[in-house]
């Protein structure tokens, strides 16, 4: 079942032009004219950063927010599980929800996940917390922040319009163009690497009950052909929200992979498996290109600036998602960057920072990390048979174990618990590969962890 050039350029063509969504507020500039200085400056106007400037804002501090487009929609289709934007009273935010989720392990095995599944509304969540950001007074400058300097008394933020913003703290929330964070190790991180569009098609085949948090299924790839033989040694899995029996969002993904997985590979195999699936798509409404970095070092936790998502390690290396995490860490990095400040006459500004790096990665959610990146350098050594044998046995975990490793929720000894639990519900090839395969990365990561002090 080849699929003609043409019928997968046609498909392609379908992609609109990329067109820009904006929120059609009036914003308050931030007067560069006359050398002003605000107390808190964050760059980036994404929801990790925007969340902290509302917080700082509230307890009255002066708040500036650089970006070249402070406005507009963020890109991304994100999805989360209704349970962590519950916790943040952010339920309103999600425009589509699914009483559970779906993992199709092979042809003959099905898991279903008793978890709801929301997809996030960006442009309500973006103008929820924009529109609290502008009540609290924050102020907007639209530029692109290039550099930074610091004093022993503020910080300064030069822009590529020739403007200067000093400030007390500056936030870097840029996501993975890291603008001021920088980072003293070789960076090395996988790929989660994914391709997606919002489509309209004549029918498609899964349950729109069901969101599809995975389908690792490959009939639709012609056994000895090299797109199935690449399939076979990095796989990749269809994601996917049904929003009614002819509206979907579909997203081919690579989970991790270092290189990551070209997207012209990645392209063709969803082509391949929407034809299979007897999958004709009329329209495209929106398409994704994600690329994401997943683990690798943390940034200099003695720098002045400050880093919030991307920017600052929190993708979970192990699932690529950061969304929830960010908005569930803001409010706490809000507080203590106010108390902080609010006491700042008794520390300098390199000990506030420092103070403020610790908050954001205690010894705690360190060890955590540690694990995750292990996790992720097991799920690197696997080819499709084990990727399929090692979630068989994750989804099978108890709630509290799956849930909690996906949310960021367990702490270092319940992450052990859940290693063991893993093994125990593990085939024994399947115990036999995450033991070889997992052998150095676990002896790195007890390395690593016996290095990290609180
Ligand atoms: C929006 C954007 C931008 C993009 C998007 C894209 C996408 C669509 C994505 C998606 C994704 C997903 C779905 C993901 C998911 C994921 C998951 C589920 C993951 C999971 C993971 C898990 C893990 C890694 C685990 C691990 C564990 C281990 C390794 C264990 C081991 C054990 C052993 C060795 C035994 C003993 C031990 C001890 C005690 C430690």
């Amino acid at each position: 079942m080849r699929l003609a050039p043409a019928v997968a350029s046609a498909l392609l063509e379908l992609v609109p032009e990329v067109k820009k969504d904006s929120l059609p507020f009036e914003i308050p500039l931030f007067d560069t004219s006359n050398n002003a200085s605000v107390e808190f400056l964050v760059v980036g106007s994404g929801p990790a950063g925007l969340s902290v400037a509302k917080q700082v804002s509230a307890a009255g501090m002066s708040v500036c927010c650089i970006d070249p487009d402070p406005q507009s929609v963020w890109p991304n289709n994100y999805g989360v599980w209704v349970d962590e934007f519950e916790a943040m009273d952010l339920v309103d935010c999600l425009d589509h929800t699914w009483p559970s989720a779906v993992v199709y392990i092979d042809d003959k095995k099905t898991k279903v996940l008793n978890r709801p599944y929301g997809r996030v509304n960006r442009r309500a969540l973006k103008a929820k917390v924009m529109e609290s950001c502008i009540a609290n007074g924050v102020t907007f400058h639209r530029a692109k922040a290039v550099r930074i300097s610091h004093e022993r008394d503020h910080s300064c933020v030069v822009c590529n319009d020739g403007s200067s913003i000093k400030a007390d703290v500056v936030l870097d929330a840029t996501g993975f163009s890291r603008s001021l964070i920088h980072y003293d190790k070789p960076y090395n991180p996988g790929y989660q690497i994914a391709y997606g569009i919002v489509a309209e098609v004549d029918c498609h085949p899964y349950d729109v009950n069901k969101m599809v948090f995975m389908d690792w299924r490959d009939s639709h790839l012609e056994k000895g052909t090299a797109l199935e033989k690449n399939n076979r040694q990095l796989p990749t899995f269809m994601y996917a929200m049904p929003f009614s029996s002819t509206r979907i969002f579909l997203e081919e993904t690579s989970l991790v992979a270092r290189p990551g997985v070209p997207f012209e590979e990645i392209q063709n195999r969803m082509l391949k498996r929407l034809e299979y699936l007897g999958i004709t798509v009329k329209s495209i409404e929106e398409d994704e290109k994600c690329v994401i970095p997943m683990g690798g070092p943390l940034p200099d936790l003695s720098q002045r600036v400050i880093g919030i998502g991307g920017t600052a390690g929190m993708v979970h290396p192990s699932t690529g998602y950061m969304v929830a995490k960010t908005l569930a860490t803001a409010p706490a990095l809000g507080n203590a960057i106010v108390s902080r400040l609010s006491s700042k006459g008794k520390q300098n500004l390199d000990d506030l920072s420092a103070g403020l790096w610790k908050e954001l990665w205690s010894a705690e959610r360190r060890q955590q990390r540690e694990f995750f990146c292990f996790g992720m350098e097991v799920l690197l050594s696997f080819d499709l048979t084990g990727t399929r044998n090692f979630f068989d046995a994750f989804f099978d975990l108890a709630p509290h174990h799956w849930h909690g490793f996906l949310s960021s929720r367990l702490s270092l000894p319940e992450l052990f618990l859940l290693g063991l639990s893993l093994f125990g519900h593990s085939t024994n090839a399947s115990r036999l590969e995450i033991v070889s395969k997992g052998a150095l990365p676990m002896a790195r990561m007890l390395r690593n962890l016996a290095t990290i002090q609180s």
